[in-house]
């Protein structure tokens, strides 16, 4: 099993950060990188398999540079990137058997991998279509299925779900899962489900920093007792709003219940409720939330 060592891993693109100073050791498992947009995600990933140099800080792969490593990092490793292009007349057999002669895969096993990979990704049935039939989340799926043909022992897996409805993300989710054993899996998300219950660490990235990284459990007691309930008028709601994040808001009878999170209590008679993940991200994004609200 490699050991990935990330040690002072800074990337400086004129005069932004994107990434400033990460130092982390990954061993095997899920490791799931969540930030809101512009927090350093791709950057960190793209250094990690490779494509960028770190302006400073190395990236150790069992104690070797892995710049020094050369093709040998490259076959140890399987990227799937935010925009993972493909040739959409091209059906989903013979485009990945054309990629596992790319990725040098020997000529005797590639079929048999190709036939693998794509069992795994429930596209067995549908390999002889060509992909500009597929829908958004099959060519996700497929996206998986390249990344995995070389068996790699470290998995990079740039925002995988974007774009995918609930029930493909689900089933994105319990691919990941289900092939992680005795692999590194790195997978970088600003969507709290697809991390929240498969990652055996959760790393939070703001600024080009990691702000909080543990289990999903200790990552979400790090906001206990900053995340409160009410029942407030509907007179006080946008002045509510306003001062505070509020991460959940329903209408009950004559009343609103507001879920807030915040250092003080935002409301005499407000209680304090047992937080969940999407509270610790709305607490360190608050700012992100409102811009993709606003986006919206
Ligand atoms: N080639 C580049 N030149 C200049 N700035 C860059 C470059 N690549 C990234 N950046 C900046 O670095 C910061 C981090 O970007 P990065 O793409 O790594 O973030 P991210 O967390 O992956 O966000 P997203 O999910 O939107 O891709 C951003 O401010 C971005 O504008």
């Amino acid at each position: 099993m490699p050991e990935l060592k990330l040690d002072r891993v800074t990337k400086q693109f004129q005069n932004k950060i994107a990434v400033d100073q990460v130092s982390l050791t990954l061993k095997e498992g899920i490791y799931g990188f969540l930030g809101a947009n512009g927090a350093g995600k791709t950057t960190l990933l793209r250094m990690l398999c490779g494509v960028l140099k770190p302006t400073s800080g190395e990236i150790l792969c069992n104690g070797t540079e892995i710049r020094k490593m050369d093709g040998e990092f490259r076959h140890i490793l399987g990227y799937l990137p935010q925009d993972f292009g493909y040739y959409p007349d091209f059906s989903a057999k013979r485009y990945l058997e054309y990629l596992a002669a790319c990725k040098a895969v020997p000529k005797d096993l590639a079929e048999q991998k190709v036939q693998e990979v794509l069992q795994l990704v429930g596209l067995l049935g549908v390999q002889k279509q060509k992909i500009k039939t597929f829908s958004g989340g099959m060519i996700r799926r497929m996206g998986i299925a390249q990344a995995l043909l070389n068996d790699p022992e470290i998995l990079l897996l740039d925002e995988p779900t974007s774009g995918l409805d609930p029930k493909e993300r689900i089933r994105f989710r319990n691919i990941i899962s289900a092939m992680s054993k005795d692999r590194i899996v790195i997978l970088s998300t600003h969507i709290v489900s697809d991390v929240e219950f498969i990652a055996d660490e959760i790393l939070l990235m703001k600024q080009g920093q990691i702000v909080e990284q543990g289990t999903s459990y200790e990552v979400t007691e790090s906001v206990k007792g900053k995340v409160w309930e009410c029942l407030v008028l509907p007179k006080e709601v946008q002045r509510l709003n306003e001062m505070y994040s509020v991460s959940n808001l329903r209408n009950e009878k004559d009343k609103v219940y507001l879920r807030i999170v915040s250092d003080d209590s935002p409301w005499e008679g407000a209680v304090q409720a047992e937080p969940r993940l999407e509270d610790v991200y709305l607490y360190y994004f608050k700012e992100a939330a409102e811009n993709v609200e606003n986006l919206a």
